[in-house]
């Protein structure tokens, strides 16, 4: 499988500060990848640094074999790589259909697509994005940067806030679209079991360096491994 996303020696963080250290990571196309791992393992500095928002200060990220490293986010977008952040950035004083129109020259072409993915989003499009549901405004966010038509979707911590029964829907719809359209995804998640169900491969971090990568059925059959990717205890110290 050919990569869409390749990290090198990944090193990154704040001022002085490596908040992720000597990271190698890949996502294949269409390949569904997890992020994991506890509070302040370096999920979110990772995706911010992919996307153009941090700089590294050593190693390497190519998107297709293009570097990205050195980019201003608008260019890195522009190359493919579509983030939906945890906050998810919405415009909430807009409506749903501005908020969307944002994202694209061709909002009547693609709004037939995104409501085709987003069903909801349909009887809500002159709502103002502040009047929606939680997993409204998640659709919201997914559906603006989808619109854009990234080649990789990078995707923090989608079950924010969101009662368990509709972070599983949010999950199968991007199972769906993901299937559609080959998109490759990398998503951070804290609800790990929602994770594993998503994803073929994960990646583990704690304290800023990866302690597990591989296939998602090896960390299902090992609890400790499990419990780090929970809470980044120290009960593991390979990759697989
Ligand atoms: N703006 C910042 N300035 C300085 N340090 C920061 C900043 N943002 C995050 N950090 C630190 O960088 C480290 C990694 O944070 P990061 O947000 O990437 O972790 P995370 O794995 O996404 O955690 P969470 O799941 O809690 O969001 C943490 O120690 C955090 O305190």
């Amino acid at each position: 499988m050919s990569a869409v996303l390749r990290l090198a020696g990944m090193t990154s963080g704040y001022g002085a500060v490596a908040a992720v250290r000597d990271l190698d990571l890949e996502v294949g196309e269409g390949e569904v990848v997890g992020l994991l791992g506890p509070n302040g393992a370096g999920k979110t500095t990772t995706l911010l640094t992919i996307s153009g928002l941090l700089q590294p200060s050593r190693g390497s990220i190519e998107l297709l074999g293009q570097d990205l490293a050195g980019r201003r986010p608008h260019r890195v977008a522009r190359m493919g790589v579509g983030h939906v952040p945890e906050d998810k950035s919405l415009f909430y004083q807009l409506t749903v259909r501005d908020n969307l129109a944002l994202g694209t020259r061709t909002l009547r072409r693609d709004l037939d697509q995104v409501t085709s993915w987003f069903p909801e989003l349909a009887r809500l499009l002159n709502r103002k994005a502040g009047l929606l549901s939680g997993g409204e405004q998640q659709m919201l966010a997914l559906a603006r940067t989808l619109i854009r038509r990234p080649r990789i979707l990078l995707i923090d911590e989608m079950s924010m806030g969101l009662a368990p029964i509709i972070v599983e829907r949010l999950f199968g719809m991007i199972g769906d679209i993901q299937r559609e359209t080959g998109l490759s995804v990398l998503l951070v998640e804290q609800h790990v079991a929602m994770a594993l169900g998503a994803c073929e491969r994960v990646y583990v971090l704690n304290h800023g360096q990866c302690m597990f990568e591989g296939a998602v059925q090896v960390l299902r059959k090992d609890p400790a491994l499990l419990e780090a990717a929970y809470l980044g205890t120290s009960a593991v110290g390979q990759t697989a």
